[in-house]
């Protein structure tokens, strides 16, 4: 039996024609048929085509053996029947995971790159250096703008405001003192020491260890994914065997080990939110910490999750009785898995014995994932399958009652309508009180003392309305304190009054982006967006749909037109999401058509570009679609392509966005008019684009109509199946005919592309060839793809694109702002 389209099949006997029925052997007894779940069985996976995965029209075929289905004749309901014995399907699920296992294993190995390494020189590549396309990071700026800001936001009338509900803890820079400088000073020469003792010193080929290279412990498991995927402290430029200096650390109070992770990773400074945070939460308080995107939140409550860890190691316990110390729950399974690597990183840097972080998130084994929390020191997850997880396994509940840190990362998220109702399950079952519930499982369980550690880049409620909404009532700071206080509802913190530390109070956007809007009609959107990507070749683009299906059609309308295009969107299966990121990391100038499933919190180096094809829903989905640029030092840029009755709407978003810097639509510096500048094409460009933009357009929604097609006739064939009539595709067409409705039009245009020949697309493909192959000469005179934007002795000189004549720097945004 095949699952998602395929009815079982019975092995068909071969019988040789001349062979008599005396030769045969005596027919066994029927075997005795029991119900079972599919769930619960061991499904083999069915290789796919790679053309398939690709388009991700498909979640992928799983088959199972010895299964049929029963129909019942009264009620019509499925019950599905095995002659395999409980033994023999405990062993096909035994060897499902197996094969999980496997699979993940080599996922990894493609990961690392190390499966076509090992056919060429296992040695040899194992000890090669991984090439960093990290430029070296120089740390925050620690400049009077930073301070300036936090402390004015002490004497603001909004912090007395909040304070009734919080307790409003500036970002302040202590000074270090005498016997911080000593403590700093012995660390110091301690660190020398050892580094005298055991190290740095190269590997007689040169390269470092190989645990060092790998930059994450991935624990081989297979699940905690590698640094291919997230290798996001991995990317830090350590590779020189230098270690930093981290004195500026040393306020923080941070062990010897974690320091000596900071200087590997040369992590010089703390941010302005760790600076601030990290002292609250070592400090035994729960805290609400907000800061912006890209400023390094996780580490913020990363490094006292860790610290507590080295605390309790003596405390070592029973390895039966594990119980995790911190979960912390993110809304994406991307997210979480990023945050997982980036704890583990950061630990594997350390010398000391990390503690064990583990993904607990969908697209993944539970059974797996069940085993690997019995050894979790920290538990990273979404809540979806962290609720079926803990709700459904053994003694998982009480365990996960005496965690001490828990964490609620994009927590505005999290927190809002729609996202709520699992983690609101998880909040209520550690809240619960196992006496009253007279859950014996857990009644020796020891009352524990939870930090609750919330943290997000946006948490202003007018933030999260809909940018059609109500929200122009109500200043920011209202609907900042109302956001607070449903907080406080919602999340039991174990303090009345939670620290809040504010760490931007006068922006939300990062330091270093470059906003930007292009207008075009609404049904011009895939020729400007191909047009502003020509022209920004070679640059990491993030491009931002508001649909499934818009990232289904554009991805393939942008390969077709030679771009680096990958798509990312919650339908696809777990490790095509994965191997999409990884190769969106991997290839400089590659393009990553995403849903908002991208938007927060996912930290790629060098996205230098984020193109918004769809207007973000609301405006806080702007800020995290935007941070995925500009993150720690490095600048980015955010374009907006709306049509002219959207323009009005981000007007009012970017407005919103950026009220709480205090200058509404003042200019931002000199040169930037406003904080949001429009773009202006040279539509002599774009239409000498069109042409090609429309074949592409045409091949693009022919390839999906004609997988639409397919996958809606597997899917008629296998109902008609269970039915136990014939289904005749024709047949269906001509009943389905004359019943005209909505979607017609479009329904027809649909099938007219799933009809088109082969030679049609092939001729198509030809043409679009002979367009790619020539080069868009406007002339170097008037004005070109944006007005002062182009560098013109680089095009009198023919650099940049050559399939399209022009820079591909500048769209006139100034380069420091
Ligand atoms: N002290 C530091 N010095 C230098 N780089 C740092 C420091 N702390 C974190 N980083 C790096 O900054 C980047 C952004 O960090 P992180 O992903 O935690 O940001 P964030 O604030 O959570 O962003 P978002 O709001 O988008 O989720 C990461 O690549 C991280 O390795």
């Amino acid at each position: 039996m095949k699952r998602p389209h395929t009815v079982p099949k019975k092995a068909a006997h071969k019988v040789h024609k001349r062979q008599k029925v005396e030769d045969f052997p005596k027919p066994l007894p029927p075997k005795a048929k029991r119900r079972v779940q599919l769930n619960e069985l061991g499904w083999k996976t069915v290789s796919m085509p790679d053309r398939l995965e690709d388009t991700e029209g498909f979640y992928g075929l799983e088959e199972i053996e010895d299964v049929v289905i029963v129909k019942d004749a009264t009620t019509g309901n499925l019950t599905f029947e095995t002659t395999k014995t409980e033994e023999e399907v405990a062993q096909d699920v035994e060897q499902a995971w197996q094969r999980e296992e496997d699979e993940a294993q080599r996922l990894e190995k493609i990961t690392f790159g190390e499966e076509q390494a090992e056919e060429e020189d296992k040695e040899a590549v194992a000890k090669a250096p991984k090439e960093s396309e990290d430029v070296a990071w120089e740390g925050f700026s620690d400049d009077g703008e930073a301070q300036e800001e936090a402390t004015g936001q002490s004497a603001d009338a909004e912090a007395a405001a909040l304070e009734a509900a919080v307790a409003i803890k500036e970002p302040k820079t202590p000074k270090e003192s005498k016997k911080e400088k000593k403590k700093r000073k012995e660390a110091e020469s301690k660190k020398k020491e050892k580094k005298d003792v055991d190290g740095g010193a190269p590997t007689p080929d040169g390269s470092k260890d190989d645990e060092e290279l790998s930059g994450i412990d991935d624990h081989s498991d297979g699940e905690t994914f590698g640094p291919g995927a997230f290798d996001i402290l991995a990317n830090q430029p350590d590779d020189d065997g230098d270690e930093a200096d981290v004195s500026a650390w040393n306020k923080l109070d941070l062990s010897e080990e974690i320091l000596g992770s900071l200087a590997k990773l040369k992590f010089s400074k703390p941010t302005d939110i760790q600076e601030s945070t990290i002292p609250e939460i070592m400090a035994g308080r729960d805290v609400i910490g907000k800061a912006s995107t890209g400023s390094g939140k996780t580490l913020a409550f990363g490094i006292p999750i860790v610290e507590s860890f080295l605390a309790a190691r003596s405390a070592a316990k029973n390895p039966e009785d594990k119980t995790p110390l911190a979960l912390i729950i993110a809304p994406t399974r991307e997210l979480a898995h990023q945050i997982t690597a980036h704890l583990t990183a950061l630990c594997a840097k350390g010398e000391f014995d990390a503690p064990y972080v583990t993904s607990i998130t969908g697209g993944l084994s539970v059974q797996k994932q069940r085993r690997q929390l019995e050894k979790a020191d920290i538990v990273v997850g979404t809540p979806g399958r962290l609720w079926e997880v803990i709700s459904t396994g053994q003694g998982l509940l009480g365990k996960f009652k005496q965690i001490k840190f828990l964490v609620i990362d994009e927590a505005d998220r999290l927190l809002s309508d729609g996202h709520y109702q699992e983690l609101g399950e998880i909040l209520k079952i550690l809240e619960r009180d196992d006496e009253a519930d007279g859950n014996a499982e857990t009644d020796d369980a020891p009352a524990v003392e939870r930090q609750t550690l919330v943290f997000s880049a946006t948490f202003g409620k007018a933030l999260q309305q809909k940018l059609a909404g109500t929200s122009r009532g109500g200043s920011d700071l209202m609907s900042q304190q109302q956001s607070m206080e449903y907080l406080l509802k919602k999340l039991k913190f174990r303090e009345e009054k939670p620290v809040f530390i504010d760490a931007n109070p006068n922006s939300q956007m990062a330091n270093k982006l470059q906003e930007g809007l292009i207008e075009c009609a609404g049904t011009e959107k895939d020729l400007y967006l191909y047009s502003l990507l020509m022209f920004y070749t070679k640059k990491r683009a993030l491009i931002f749909t508001n649909s499934i299906s818009a990232v289904r059609r554009l991805t393939p309308f942008l390969q077709n037109l030679s771009l680096p295009a990958l798509p990312l969107h919650s339908n696809m299966p777990q490790k095509a999401r994965l191997r999409s990121i990884e190769r969106f990391k991997e290839r400089p100038g590659s393009i990553l058509v995403a849903t908002d499933v991208a938007a927060r919190g996912l930290d790629i180096p060098k996205v230098e570009l984020v193109i918004h094809y769809h207007l973000p829903r609301a405006a806080d989905t702007y800020v995290h679609r935007s941070g995925r640029t500009a993150r720690a030092e490095a600048s980015g840029t955010s374009i907006l392509i709306c049509g002219p009755e959207e323009v009005g709407g981000v007007r009012r978003l970017v407005a919103k966005v950026h009220a709480r810097s205090g200058e509404g639509s003042k200019p931002k510096n000199k040169k930037t008019a406003y904080f949001i500048r429009t773009l202006d094409i040279d539509r002599r460009i774009v239409s000498r684009l069109r042409p090609r933009a429309a074949i592409s357009k045409q091949l693009a929604d022919t390839v999906i109509a004609k997988e639409k097609k397919n996958t809606n006739d597997d899917v008629m064939r296998q109902a008609a199946e269970d039915l136990g009539i014939d289904y005749d595709s024709e047949e269906f067409e001509k009943e389905a005919k004359g019943k005209r409705g909505r979607g017609t039009g479009r329904k027809k245009k649909e099938k007219e592309a799933s009809e088109m020949s082969k030679g049609e697309m092939q001729a198509l493909r030809a043409e679009l060839k002979g367009l790619l192959s020539q080069k868009i000469n406007t002339g170097v005179s008037a004005r070109y793809l944006t007005s002062g934007g182009i560098d013109v002795d680089a095009l009198m000189a023919g650099e940049g694109n050559l399939e399209f004549l022009g820079a591909v720097d500048g769209l006139g945004f100034d380069d420091d702002v």
